[in-house]
């Protein structure tokens, strides 16, 4: 039995700890934050390939019980013309399309399953220090304690403090031009057929929309903004402020964008956009890398979690078949890199259609000239959702 320390209490921090535990490992996790903390981003679209993956943990009904169906996807423009309707990443044989969930909502469904299932679980631990040592690895807390294990993961997300440790020359998420935010909005009564996500490229700022079936409308935008903004400008641009921004933004749009924001109670403040090209090492020893923490993507491939899923799914099934656990990280990175890098990659020219300047527009022209010639069969983004892992095959 392996003991395998987790930090990052996260999508693939609470999936690696249950999917560690099925198969019979000791795994620990720690997460810096309370049960309840989220992370940014007020929610996410979960790709079939994500679902696939947590079937044969039992996770899937888990998921699915949160969200809401979300099998397709219409692109258009701020003038209101509706260019082409998209399926959002096909479906499952048993029928299982996109959900879409409360980030809020999944984060705690997952922790608390882990409890469930048996996982130490710690919560307001921040890992800040490990050294490896001959029999494996020590992990040093903020709050001055240690913990002793055979592995380290490093779930811990963006601003990994882990890959810091591994690789102190690692390169940094390096900020997208464009801040996000988002919200929700009820008592409008839009045309919308529920669970069918709307993204229109506007005059001044991409904006998502989707109707869940109780009739809220969940929405996000996408706004240019030339450099990275400090944590004074955020907070600057918290408030009133922020939805008058965002109305002028939308209102050249003959869209419902600024029935949607104006409806909206509360809106998310802004949150910078990073991508992450490559990093160099995932592992070293006793300690690697998985999700966002090794190989954050653009929000624009629509695929983060879903890769933080499979890495989870990926790392258990390489510890589960491979005798040395210092070897299945190895073994973990040569089955997982090659895909992540043709999914960050593909995430980063999405992400660009949405940048402002010439790129972003020549980007932008490409993806919508594409949808008005091949509307349902030409999408670039199909080898990221058609990817299947097989549990039961074992790894060598
Ligand atoms: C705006 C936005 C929209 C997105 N939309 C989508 C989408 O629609 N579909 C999709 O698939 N993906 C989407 N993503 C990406 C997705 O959210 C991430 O890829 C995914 O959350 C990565 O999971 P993770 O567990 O690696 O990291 P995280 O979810 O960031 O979790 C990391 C965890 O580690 C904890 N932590 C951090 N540091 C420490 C430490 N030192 N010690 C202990 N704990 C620590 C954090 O508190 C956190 O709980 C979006 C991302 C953003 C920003």
């Amino acid at each position: 039995m392996t003991r395998v320390l987790i930090a990052g209490g996260g999508i693939a921090g609470a999936i690696t700890a249950i999917a560690l535990h099925e198969v019979g490992h000791e795994p620990v996790l720690y997460e810096a934050y309370d049960r309840s903390a989220e992370g940014v981003g007020a929610f996410l679209t979960l790709a079939v390939n994500g679902l696939d993956a947590l079937t044969p943990l039992g996770l899937k009904p888990l998921v699915k019980d949160l969200g809401f169906d979300t099998p397709r996807m219409t692109l258009g423009l701020g003038n209101g013309r509706r260019l082409s309707e998209f399926p959002l990443g096909g479906a499952l044989p048993d029928g299982t399309v996109s959900q879409t969930v409360l980030r809020s909502d999944l984060y705690v469904a997952l922790r608390d399953e882990a409890v469930r299932r048996g996982v130490p679980t710690e919560f307001g631990k921040r890992l800040t220090d490990a050294q490896q040592t001959a029999d494996g690895v020590t992990a040093v807390f903020a709050d001055g304690t240690k913990a002793h294990g055979d592995l380290l993961i490093g779930a811990d997300g963006l601003r990994s403090t882990v890959r810091r440790i591994l690789d102190p020359s690692a390169p940094s998420p390096r900020y997208v031009p464009l801040l996000n935010t988002g919200g929700f909005a009820r008592g409008l009564d839009l045309d919308d057929e529920p669970g069918v996500l709307h993204m229109t490229f506007g005059r001044k700022a991409f904006f998502a929309h989707v109707l869940a079936p109780d009739g809220a409308v969940w929405w996000f935008a996408n706004v240019p903004h030339a450099s990275e903004p400090t944590e004074s400008d955020l907070a600057a641009m918290r408030g009133p402020g922020w939805r008058k921004r965002l109305l002028d933004l939308a209102r050249p749009d003959r869209t419902p964008a600024t029935a949607i924001i104006e409806a909206s109670e509360n809106i998310y403040e802004p949150w910078a956009t990073y991508d992450f090209p490559t990093v160099p090492v995932w592992q070293r020893g006793r300690i690697g890398l998985i999700g966002d923490a090794a190989h954050a993507t653009s929000p624009a491939a629509g695929q983060g979690a879903a890769m933080a899923i499979e890495d989870a799914v990926t790392l258990a099934m390489c510890l589960r078949d491979v005798s040395n656990p210092a070897a299945a990280l190895p073994t973990f990175e040569a089955l997982r890199r090659e895909r992540v890098e043709a999914v960050v990659a593909q995430g980063k020219r999405n992400g660009d259609a949405k940048a402002p300047g010439p790129v972003g527009r020549v980007l932008r022209d490409f993806f919508i000239t594409r949808a008005m010639r091949k509307p349902a069969t030409d999408d670039p983004n199909r080898f990221m959702w058609e990817h299947r892992i097989d549990w039961a095959a074992p790894v060598s």
